[in-house]
């Protein structure tokens, strides 16, 4: 795809349903003991597996209504590139007799898993290989569990969701992204789980009811626009409840820093630019935000350093593939061991790759908006794991 350099970006659109709320109300619906219905899911290709992967427990699914087994059954999970689907159904395959097999595509093979691996041996599954593919026996023995949650919240959120089922008191040591813990907190309490927690050890007692839940927008993709926005012009996305506790909420404040206006409606987010400077941010509470921060980053005059301790287990090394990017256009940055230092200045146009990323493709796209002269981006295609609708919407703004 060419991508050449625009005059401004001013609009407005919607945010598509979060990517992240649709995984935990499709997972908690398949525990339910009765019907669910799920308003406004997202369509991506990570749900999609997440749909598939509540088929091969044996709900029965069309994407809008869960009708869940009597009891779930084990089976084969092919999760795609998506963690969330993988860690998910690893956790839930523990509360099954018999053995579940999971597997994923060729990055997702290479992400993290052993943290959740374990906790599920120490609950007494039968686990072979520390990651994917690998096969889950379970019952596990309702109990005490702590995990090593330094790679990935995903792995206290999939106990979490075993907790519903089994009932279990969970311990999350050292956790990233802690955000996500609340999002699963907050879905199962809309599907009438109970649970105490002091601090982050929770005590989740078994029990989900059949729900109609309404998916809300997705801060995470919005991000990519709200970042045109305060880059070339002025963007506005609906669809933006403010009483959430999304994740990537955080990179409106991050915004800000940089120098930003920030709107925050009820339901809406604005933003607009102004003269950005350079900002030293960790974002290991909001990693998905990262492609998009280096981005402004090397726009905004001076030098910023931005980091987070898991960046490198996404579907890409997020920090090699923002450094090769960013410097093929021309910007000064230097690799750190968790994140980028950047000097903020004109980008070039240039040739740029996605890896494969979909965070990494939609980053590069608003990238290039600015740039001296057209960049080219190969293999756009993996916008389509969280936002199949991205250069529609891209498109919708550029007037
Ligand atoms: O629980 C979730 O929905 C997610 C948690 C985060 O992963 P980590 O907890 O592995 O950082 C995030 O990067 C991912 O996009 C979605
Ligand atoms: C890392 C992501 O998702 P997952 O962990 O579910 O693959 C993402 O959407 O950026």
């Amino acid at each position: 795809m060419i991508i050449r350099p625009v005059d401004e970006v001013r609009g407005e659109l919607d945010a598509p349903p979060s990517k992240s709320y649709t995984h935990r109300a499709y997972f908690l619906a398949l525990l339910a003991e009765g019907r669910s219905t799920i308003e406004n899911p997202l369509v991506c290709d990570d749900t999609l597996a997440t749909l598939n992967a509540l088929r091969a427990f044996g709900a029965d699914v069309d994407g809008k209504t869960v009708v869940p087994p009597e009891e779930p059954s084990p089976g084969f999970v092919y999760a795609r590139e998506s963690g969330t689907t993988a860690r998910f159904s690893i956790a839930l395959a523990g509360s099954i007799e018999g053995k579940t097999l999971i597997d994923g595509a060729r990055r997702l093979r290479e992400r993290p898993m052993e943290g959740l691996v374990k906790a599920l041996k120490d609950l007494g599954a039968e686990v072979d290989g520390f990651s994917l593919p690998l096969t889950v026996k379970g019952p596990v023995k309702p109990g005490r569990v702590s995990v090593d949650a330094s790679k990935s919240s995903q792995f206290v959120s999939g106990l979490l969701l075993l907790g519903a089922k089994v009932g279990l008191k969970v311990e999350a040591r050292n956790p990233v992204s802690k955000p996500y813990i609340e999002m699963t907190l907050r879905t199962m309490e809309a599907f009438g789980v109970e649970f105490e927690r002091d601090g982050f050890y929770f005590e989740v007692y078994p029990g989900v009811k059949g729900t109609r839940y309404k998916v809300p927008g997705d801060y995470s993709t919005a991000s990519f626009f709200l970042a045109a926005g305060a880059l070339y012009g002025k963007v506005r996305v609906n669809n933006l409840l403010r009483e959430d506790v999304q994740a990537d909420m955080a990179f409106l404040d991050a915004l800000e820093e940089f120098g930003a206006r920030v709107k925050r409606g009820r339901d809406y987010v604005e933003v607009d630019g102004g003269e950005l400077k350079a900002v030293a941010l960790d974002c290991s509470d909001f990693p998905d935000s990262f492609p998009i921060l280096a981005v402004v980053a090397a726009y905004a005059k001076g030098r910023s350093v931005i980091r987070a301790r898991q960046l490198r287990f996404k579907e890409s090394d997020r920090v090699r593939a923002m450094a090769v990017n960013l410097s093929r256009m021309g910007v000064k940055v230097r690799e750190l061991e968790d994140g980028l230092e950047i000097e903020g200045g004109r980008p070039r146009g240039a040739k740029v790759e996605t890896f494969n990323d979909h965070r990494i493709a939609m980053a590069m796209s608003i990238a290039a908006l600015g740039a001296e002269g057209p960049s080219v981006i190969e293999d756009t295609e993996s916008v389509s794991k969280s936002h199949p609708g991205f250069f529609d919407d891209l498109r919708r703004l550029l007037g």
